[in-house]
Parts: C-alpha cells; structure tokens; sequence
C-alpha cells in the first residue's frame, strides 16, 4: 500500500478545482478550498430580507463563536462617508434601493477579509444578486460553508424598519418597498442557488430577538462541523 496523504498534504497543493486523487488503495476527493492571498477562511453568508434581523443576529454570532460580522452595507456606508470617489454613486443606488456593483462591493468585502487576521467570517447582507454571488466566488476563490437565512414577512420587516431610527436614507415607505421588490426578484435566486447545493439554512426570524438567537445557536455548530468534514472526502 503506498502512502497515503493527509488533508493538510492535500490542500497544500492548492488545487482549486474537485479533483480525484488516487493514491496508494485510498481515492481522495478534493474539493475547493477558500483561500485568501494564502489564508484558508471560513466564510459563512446571513441574508433575508431589509429587516430581518441579519445584524442583530451578527452581534449576537460575533459574541459567541468568534466570528468577524463584515456588513456589506456597512462597508458602503463607509465608503461613502470615507469621501471616496465611489461614493456619490453608492449613495444614489442605497438611496434608491438598487445593488450597488460587484466590483465596488468585492473590493470593500476583500480588503476587510485580508486586513483582519481572523479566519472566520461572516458576510451578511451580501451576495444580493446572482452576479454578485458568481463574481465573487471567482475572483476570491471561496465559497461559503453554508448560509443562514433569516426568514420573515415583508409585513414584520417593514414594521422594523420604519422603528429602526438609525438616520438611514433608505428606511422611508418608498425606498422600503423597492428593497422588498429587489430582495424577491434578485436576492431570493442566491439563496435558491445554495438550497440547491444543500448549504442554505433557514430560521424563523419573525420570532422575538432571544428565540431567534436560541435556534442560531443550535444549528451552527452542526453546520460548522459538517462543512468541515465536507472538505475532504474519503473514497
Ligand atoms: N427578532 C426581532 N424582533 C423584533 N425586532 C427585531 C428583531 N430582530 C431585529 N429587530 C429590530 O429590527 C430592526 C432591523 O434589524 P437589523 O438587525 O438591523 O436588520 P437587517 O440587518 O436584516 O436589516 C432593528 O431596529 C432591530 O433592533
Ligand atoms: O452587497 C450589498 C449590500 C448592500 N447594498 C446596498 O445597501 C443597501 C442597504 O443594505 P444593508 O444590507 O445595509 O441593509 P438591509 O437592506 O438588509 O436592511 C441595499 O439596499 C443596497 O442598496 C448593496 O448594493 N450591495
């Protein structure tokens, strides 16, 4: 029997693409791998819907399992506020609900990865449309361990956004209805993209804050682990 590689061996290859690897009487399986500028991360995506509490429910991971929370749109925002020369643009697309484009937002989720010497990311409120997902799993190479999807009524949404009094340009009756309408015509298909790779997990997120947080808390840990036992698979 020859010798037979670890799982470590076997990334260090950095072989990008599923590959069959047959050595010795054992076939490897490799699987992509999320690498950035050399570090191995973990990237967990949280989308729903404006409203849903994707930020709440970031604070309450970060506290607990360690994760860094990057907001997209907290980036943009802070691109615009930065006196960029995106930021006029940005401000319009946000003012009007649209998807800001890929590159812009790419850029500001890379360099916040690099910067941070964490390996445990979670990205919330992005990809928000197909493009936005398929350029970023080819310019950064990585693809999610899963995605958490927080799921509420857009009447609940609406109501917590007109509460949320954060001075936002986008929290008024009309820039909130075009986010509704965004979100089901092009978020939604993101998410229908990854249920189709088994990687979506769906929370009630139209309980109370702390219940939310509770069933969070038990299915990230299962999550976690099954992504990384997914990353390489014996034959
Ligand atoms: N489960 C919840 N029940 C009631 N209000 C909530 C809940 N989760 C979040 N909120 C409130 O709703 C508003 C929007 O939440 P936020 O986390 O900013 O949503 P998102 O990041 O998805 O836009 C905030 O004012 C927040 O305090
Ligand atoms: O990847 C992103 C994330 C946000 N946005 C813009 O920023 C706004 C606010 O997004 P955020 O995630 O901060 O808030 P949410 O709408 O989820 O409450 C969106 O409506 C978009 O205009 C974007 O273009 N691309």
């Amino acid at each position: 029997m020859g010798t037979v590689m670890d799982a470590t061996e076997i990334a260090a290859q950095e072989c990008y693409t599923k590959t069959v690897v047959h050595l010795g009487n054992v076939l490897y399986v490799q699987v992509p791998e999320n690498m950035l500028g050399g570090k191995k991360v973990t990237v967990v995506f949280v989308l729903g819907g404006p409203g849903s509490g994707k930020g709440t429910q970031c604070t309450n991971i970060v506290e607990h399992f360690g994760f860094t929370h990057l907001s997209a749109g907290d980036l943009l925002r802070a691109e615009i506020k930065s006196g960029s020369e995106n930021g006029t643009m940005i401000e319009n697309m946000i003012k009007e609900g649209k998807i800001v484009p890929s590159e812009v937002t790419i850029k500001l989720l890379q360099e916040a990865m690099i910067k941070n010497e964490n390996d445990k990311f979670l990205i919330d409120g992005f990809p928000r449309n197909e493009e936005n997902r398929a350029a970023f799993e080819n310019v950064t190479k990585i693809s999610p361990a899963f995605v958490l999807f927080f799921d509420c009524s857009e009447e609940e949404m609406e109501r917590r956004l007109l509460g949320r009094n954060q001075g936002r340009v986008d929290d008024n009756i009309e820039t909130i209805r075009k986010r509704f309408k965004v979100f089901v015509e092009s978020s939604l298909p993101v998410i229908e993209h990854y249920n189709t790779k088994d990687k979506v997990k769906k929370i009630d997120a139209a309980k109370p804050i702390p219940e939310v947080f509770e069933d969070v808390k038990a299915i990230l840990p299962h999550m976690l682990q099954r992504h990384r036992s997914s990353v390489t698979t014996y034959l």
